[in-house]
C-alpha cells in the first residue's frame, strides 16, 4: 500500500453527514468517524474525523477541498501518512459491528472469530482495510447490507457496481449469492478487493475495473452504493443487467425523489425505501 493523505476535521455537530458527505463526493476514499447513533449522543458541541484521499487524486482536488473545509468546518489539518500509520489509526478505531438485526457481523480481520463464534451469524465478514471505500461503518453501506440479508440469496447472481474494498460482494456470496462480478472504476480497488475475498476465503467472485458499459450479462440482483448523480446516468444499465431486484444506496434524502424519477422513466414501477440518518435506499423489484 502506499501514502496517503489525512485530512483531521473539526467542525460543528450539525454539520457531521453535510461534511462526510461532501468529502465522498470529493473522492475521499475511506473515514474514521463516528456512527450517526453515537455523534446524537455526544455532548460537546465539535466533533472531529479523519478523512483518507489518494495523494494524486488530493493534489487535484486540493484547492476545492480546502475552500470547501474553509467556509464549512471549524478546522482542518492535513498530514502524509505511511501505510503503517494508517494501519495503527485505524486498528485502534475499529470495532466489530453487527448489521441487519444482528445476522451480519463486520469483524476486523485481526481478530477473527473461532467456528462456534461465527456460526449464528448469517455473514461474518472479516475487513482489513486499505483505502479503498467501504469498511462496513458508514450507513449506506448498512443500508445495503440490510438490503441483501432481506433477499432469498442462495444460487442468485449478484452484480456489485462500484465494489470500494469488496464489502457487499463478498456479503452477497457469503449469503449464498453465486456468481458473484464486482466492478469499480477505480483501479486501486481491485486488488484490495482480492485481499479482502481471500481473507474471508470465498471464492467465485469476479472483480473488475471496469463500468457498466462494458457489462453484458443479467444478473438477478444488482447492487450499487453511489451517488444519486451516478445512478441517474448509468440508470439505462442498470435496466439492461437487473433481472430480479436493484438494490440503490448512497441517495441522500434529498435526491429520492429525483433517483426514483429516473426509475419511473426506465419503467422500474416498484421500490421500497428504506433510510439512516440523511442517507437513502431503495429496493426495486424488477
Ligand atoms: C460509496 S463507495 C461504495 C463502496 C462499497 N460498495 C460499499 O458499499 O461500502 C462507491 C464506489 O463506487 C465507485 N464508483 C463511483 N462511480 C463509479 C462508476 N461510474 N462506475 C463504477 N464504480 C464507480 C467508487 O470508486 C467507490 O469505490
Amino acid at each position: 500500500m502506499s501514502n496517503s493523505i489525512e485530512l483531521t476535521i473539526t467542525y460543528e455537530r450539525s454539520c457531521h453527514e453535510a461534511i462526510e458527505t461532501q468529502l465522498i463526493l470529493f473522492g475521499c476514499q475511506a473515514f474514521l468517524s463516528k456512527e450517526l447513533e453515537e455523534v446524537e449522543r455526544e455532548e460537546q458541541p465539535t466533533l472531529s474525523l479523519k478523512a483518507y484521499f489518494d495523494p494524486q487524486e488530493y493534489a487535484g482536488r486540493r484547492q476545492a477541498i480546502e475552500r470547501y473545509l474553509q467556509s464549512a468546518a471549524a478546522g482542518f489539518c492535513t498530514r502524509v501518512i505511511e501505510p503503517q500509520d494508517w494501519e495503527n489509526s485505524w486498528k485502534a478505531y475499529f470495532q466489530p459491528l453487527e448489521v441487519a438485526e444482528g445476522s451480519i457481523r463486520i469483524q476486523p480481520a485481526w481478530e477473527p472469530l473461532s467456528p462456534q463464534e461465527t456460526a449464528p451469524y448469517m455473514a461474518v465478514i472479516l475487513i482489513d482495510p486499505g483505502m479503498a471505500f467501504g469498511t462496513g461503518q458508514h450507513p449506506t453501506t448498512i443500508l445495503c447490507l440490510e438490503a441483501l440479508a432481506r433477499l432469498p440469496l442462495a444460487g442468485k447472481s449478484v452484480l456489485d457496481v462500484g465494489t470500494g474494498s469488496g464489502i457487499l460482494a463478498i456479503g452477497a456470496r457469503k449469503m449464498g449469492a453465486n456468481p458473484v462480478l464486482a466492478f469499480d472504476n477505480d483501479p486501486l480497488c481491485e486488488p484490495i478487493c482480492r485481499e479482502n475475498a481471500a481473507l474471508n476465503q470465498v471464492e467465485g467472485i469476479d472483480f473488475r475495473t471496469t463500468t457498466a458499459e462494458h457489462i453484458s450479462q443479467v444478473h438477478d440482483i444488482v447492487i450499487a452504493n453511489i451517488i444519486a448523480g451516478v445512478h441517474i446516468e448509468i440508470m439505462p444499465h442498470y435496466r439492461r443487467l437487473a433481472g430480479e431486484y436493484l438494490i440503490l444506496s448512497g441517495i441522500l434524502r434529498e435526491r429520492e425523489a429525483d433517483v426514483r424519477t429516473a426509475l419511473n422513466l426506465h419503467g422500474f414501477r416498484h421500490a421500497a425505501s428504506t433510510y439512516r440518518g440523511d442517507w437513502c435506499a431503495l429496493c426495486v423489484e424488477v
